[in-house]
């Protein structure tokens, strides 16, 4: 085989008219062509001479880079090779070993050895070099004699003698592949062979390279190993046996349903396909008739199928277009709303757009509003009276409403449990209150008191016959009068002290009248009996002359005589008071948060701000987050009044507590809530506020005259409470018989309490506990009294002339009376047509026969002479627009509010109603 120059001075990295000369100066002469070819000992010869010009001293490896130059011959002559005998053996051990990088040193071995080169040699190491690039590792593993060693390694030489090729090479001859610079003499391979990249790392250690910039590290791109697929979650082997199926086990039931589900749509699309193909065939009316056949038939099984709406193919009902029902919309007469209100929430309240709230608050006040603006309780009410709402608010509840309603808030019958009886000790001083409640509970409170005077209510319980009983000691009645005023009533029933020897004195009287005002039952205890010279029947007497008949003369009162100091007739009260507790049924339910009220606070310098409390409902205990007056706190102890340290307290129980953060009132209520947070902000607003604890005080009734007639007219006092103070007997005699000349079946005077002498306190704490006015006829108020009148918004009327008292009298109470009510005919309208709009109803178009029709009036329905009833008026509307009047003449469109079948010929008779005032004189 020819080689061609040009291919081979490519292959040995030199220009093609270099090679041809350094040809012709081997001996090969050739034409000075690059085409020019030579044979492959030809070419021999001339590689053999380029070795040996530029290493004279490596003549030995010249012959063997000749051989692996050698052009291909056949493998199988390979074992003619000739093996150098003084090129050193390696170990067939360490040969073993040697790894491909370990491979050059070997070469520099065998390059550096005399090799006899012979053709057979040539030949077989060219074959052993294609071998070994196609299967080198097989090389290493059978190397049998020493010869294929060297066979094996002759080609590597080959890159010793590269510094020499490299002399004559120039860069437009030569490019190696991908760019990098390489000096390296190719070998010549057959045309087809793999080149080994072997020697090429070889190369760079010995070869000189031009003088160009350093090609860039080489390297090996790294194939990334192709990750481990991960494993699939093995699934449980599940083998749907045919016992399984039968057992319907869930999984069985789905697949049974699924090839059930499968099975109807396959049928299906069939039938479908078959309509479809029918539908085909079939002719524009008969496809139309068919399809109305599907459809009922669909409809039938939607109807009557219910749940097998898949089977159905006719067509879905269909859905009205409208958004909303019209009808549903329900136009309001009356309203209520909650404030603070929006646009929105009176739109709703009142069933009315909020287009139209908003077009009326442009057109009345010029406001432009939008739909979540909050407006103004007047301008609802201006809205609500253009469209004929009558429109009520309902003001949120604050957190002091809140807190009156859990006071207020009753607790089921069968939660009830008997409680003890709060029985209050009233009477006059010294008649030996505190020496009675003293001796009940044995112990001694009177000696601890600053001159024997009771300063504070107090409160003990007694235990008798297995019942409590717990009394409240009071300063006096006027305390009794102040905690009521405050609607602190916690009193059940009052033990009315009368000492025997002094008998009924004017706090006595004024007790009575406490007490009756009140109306909690009394029991009077006949004290100091033990004392001689007691007249019994003058105290039964006096008592009597108070109103207050014993029942020993016949009466409800009864008379215990006791002796407090000597312990006497003690058990005759107690059984006493027990009897009527019984019979009044005192009851509370122990089981909810407590309530109660504070009947006095101090501050201990031991335990800080204390209060006495007394349980009226539920159970208090230690840690309970308290609310009392303005004042908060945890309950942080709590003790009896022993003194002793108690745990909890249940209904009736009197205790004293600390924890609160200040001292609260007498007569403020407690009530026990959720958290320490809540029982804080609530305490806060009372305290912000600075309004007097709604608790505390008295439960907002009328004070003065005109309140009285006000809250008359609202139908809830039908009674008028008098307190009457007259400068002498004579005078209060007068005034009295005037007033009990008024006699009417619907208000009454009750005189609460009449004395001689000025306006003391006690009659003010009495007018404020019973919502009383004060007569003063010619006697004037005790400056504190005043000034305690002026505090709590008591009215004290002062006369001269008794005509004037009674002539106030008089007024006040036909001010009670409830006015009369009187229809007005306003006017008649004549139905000629009826319209019914569905949005609406039923409209009535009239004419107006005679009088007006207002908005707000009521309408008889009249039909064939007869009132069939009587209706607000809904809407009242000229031709458009809605109208508060029509007059006489005029046609109208009427809604009646509640009654949707009105029909021409109909009479609607308009009328308000007129209040009138009556007197005591006019027949009710
Ligand atoms: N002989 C006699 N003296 C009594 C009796 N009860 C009370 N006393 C005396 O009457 C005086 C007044 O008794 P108190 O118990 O302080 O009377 P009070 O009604 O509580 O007085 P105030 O606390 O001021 O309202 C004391 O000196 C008692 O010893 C009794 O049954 N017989």
């Amino acid at each position: 085989m020819k080689i061609r120059i040009f291919a081979l001075a490519k292959e040995l990295g030199m220009d093609s008219k270099v090679l041809i000369d350094e040809c012709n100066k081997a001996g090969v002469k050739l034409k000075n062509s690059a085409l020019a070819s030579i044979t492959p000992e030809e070419r021999d010869i001339v590689i053999d001479y380029l070795q040996k010009q530029d290493q004279p001293a490596e003549g030995a490896s010249d012959q063997a880079e000749q051989s692996a130059m050698a052009p291909q011959r056949e493998p199988q002559k390979m074992r003619t090779i000739k093996a150098m005998t003084s090129r050193p053996q390696p170990s067939r051990s360490s040969q073993k070993a040697r790894t491909e990088e370990e491979k050059p040193e070997i070469e520099e071995e065998v390059s550096s050895a005399d090799v006899e080169q012979t053709e057979d040699a040539t030949e077989a190491a060219v074959a052993e070099q294609t071998a070994s690039e196609t299967d080198a590792p097989s090389q290493e593993v059978s190397e049998p004699a020493a010869t294929e060693e060297q066979a094996e390694e002759t080609p590597k030489p080959k890159d010793e003698t590269k510094p020499e090729t490299d002399q004559g090479m120039s860069r437009e001859d030569y490019v190696p592949a991908g760019g990098a610079p390489t000096s390296s003499i190719r070998e010549m391979k057959p045309i087809g062979s793999p080149r080994s990249s072997k020697p090429q790392s070889k190369s760079k250690k010995n070869t000189a390279l031009p003088s160009v910039a350093a090609p860039p590290a080489y390297k090996q791109p790294v194939i990334p190993k192709q990750k481990k697929k991960e494993e699939k979650a093995q699934k449980p082997e599940v083998r749907l046996t045919a016992d399984i199926l039968e057992q319907k086990s869930p999984l069985a039931a789905h697949l049974a349903q699924h090839s059930e589900q499968k099975k109807r749509d396959k049928d299906r699309d069939v039938q479908d396909d078959d309509s479809k193909q029918r539908r085909g065939s079939l002719s524009l009316v008969e496809a139309r008739k068919q399809r109305r056949e599907q459809r009922k038939e669909g409809r039938r099984g939607f109807n009557t199928e219910g749940g097998e709406q898949q089977d159905v193919v006719g067509r879905r009902p269909r859905r009205s277009k409208r958004k909303h029902d019209s009808s549903n919309i329900v136009h309001k007469t009356e309203a209520e709303v909650e404030l603070p209100m929006t646009v929105r929430s009176l739109s709703e309240a009142m069933g009315r757009p909020a287009k139209t709230i908003m077009s009326i608050m442009f057109k009345e006040f010029g406001e432009m509003v939008t739909i979540n603006q909050i407006i103004e309780e007047d301008t609802a009410l201006a809205v609500a009276m253009e469209l004929g709402v009558d429109l009520t608010f309902k003001k949120q509840k604050g957190a002091l409403e809140l807190v009156e309603e859990i006071v207020e808030q009753e607790d089921a019958p069968e939660d009830l449990v008997t409680r003890p009886p709060i029985i209050t000790v009233l009477g006059h001083v010294d008649h030996g209150k505190t020496t009675l409640v003293d001796t009940l509970r044995n112990s001694k409170v009177v000696e601890g008191e600053a001159g024997g005077i009771t300063q504070h209510i107090a409160a003990y319980q007694v235990e008798y016959n297995g019942h409590k009983l717990t009394f409240v000691d009071t300063p006096g009645h006027a305390a009794f009068s102040e905690m009521r005023s405050r609607g602190a009533n916690v009193t059940d029933m009052v033990v009315l002290v009368v000492a025997a020897d002094d008998g009924v004195m004017p706090q006595t009287a004024e007790s009575i009248s406490h007490v009756k005002a009140s109306e909690v039952p009394m029991v009077v205890a006949m004290n100091k009996i033990d004392l001689p010279d007691i007249n019994e029947q003058k105290v039964l007497q006096e008592l009597t002359a108070q109103n207050v008949l014993p029942a020993e003369w016949g009466g409800e009162t009864e008379v215990v005589r006791v002796s407090a100091l000597k312990g006497t007739g003690l058990d005759n009260l107690l059984e006493t008071l027990l009897l009527t507790a019984e019979l009044h049924e005192l009851k509370a339910n122990p089981n909810r948060p407590a309530v109660g009220v504070c009947l006095e606070g101090f501050r201990d310098e031991g335990r800080g701000s204390v209060a006495w409390l007394i349980v009226q409902k539920g159970t208090l205990r230690i840690g309970d987050a308290v609310i009392c007056g303005k004042s908060y706190g945890y309950i942080r102890a709590m003790y009896d009044d022993q003194d002793q340290q108690i745990e909890e307290a249940p209904p009736s129980t009197p205790i004293k507590v600390t924890g609160l953060d200040s001292v609260p009132g007498a007569g403020d209520h407690f009530v026990v809530v959720g958290d320490i947070e809540q029982a804080r902000e609530l305490a806060e607003e009372r305290r912000h506020e600075g309004r007097t604890d709604v608790l505390s005080r008295h439960s907002g009734g009328p004070r003065t005259l005109d309140d009285i007639l006000g809250s008359a007219r609202e139908g809830a006092i039908q009674d008028l409470p008098l307190i009457i103070k007259a400068d002498t007997p004579g005078s209060l005699e007068a005034i009295r018989s005037e007033i009990n000349k008024f006699e009417h079946p619907e208000v009454r005077v009750k005189i609460l309490h009449e004395g001689i002498g000025g306006v003391n306190e006690s009659d003010v704490y009495l007018a404020t506990a019973s919502n009383a006015i004060i007569i003063a006829f010619h006697v004037v108020a005790e400056d504190r009294a005043m000034s305690l009148a002026t505090q709590e918004d008591v009215e004290i009327r002062r006369y001269s002339i008794i005509y004037e008292v009674v002539d106030d009298i008089r007024a006040a109470l036909e001010g009670l009376l409830r006015p009369e009510l009187v229809q007005e005919q306003t006017g008649r309208a004549l139905v000629l047509q009826t319209f019914s709009i569905s949005r609406f109803g039923k409209i009535a178009g009239c004419r107006i026969l005679n009088g007006t029709i207002n908005r707000n009036d009521r309408v008889h329905l009249i039909r064939d002479q007869k009132i069939l009833n009587q209706y607000p008026i809904a809407s009242l509307k000229r031709e458009k627009d809605d109208v508060k009047e029509v007059r006489e003449g005029m046609e109208c469109g009427i809604l009646l509010s509640g009654f949707n079948d009105i029909k021409e010929g109909d009479l609607l008779e308009a009328f308000r109603i007129n209040e009138v005032k009556r007197t005591l004189d006019s027949s009710s």
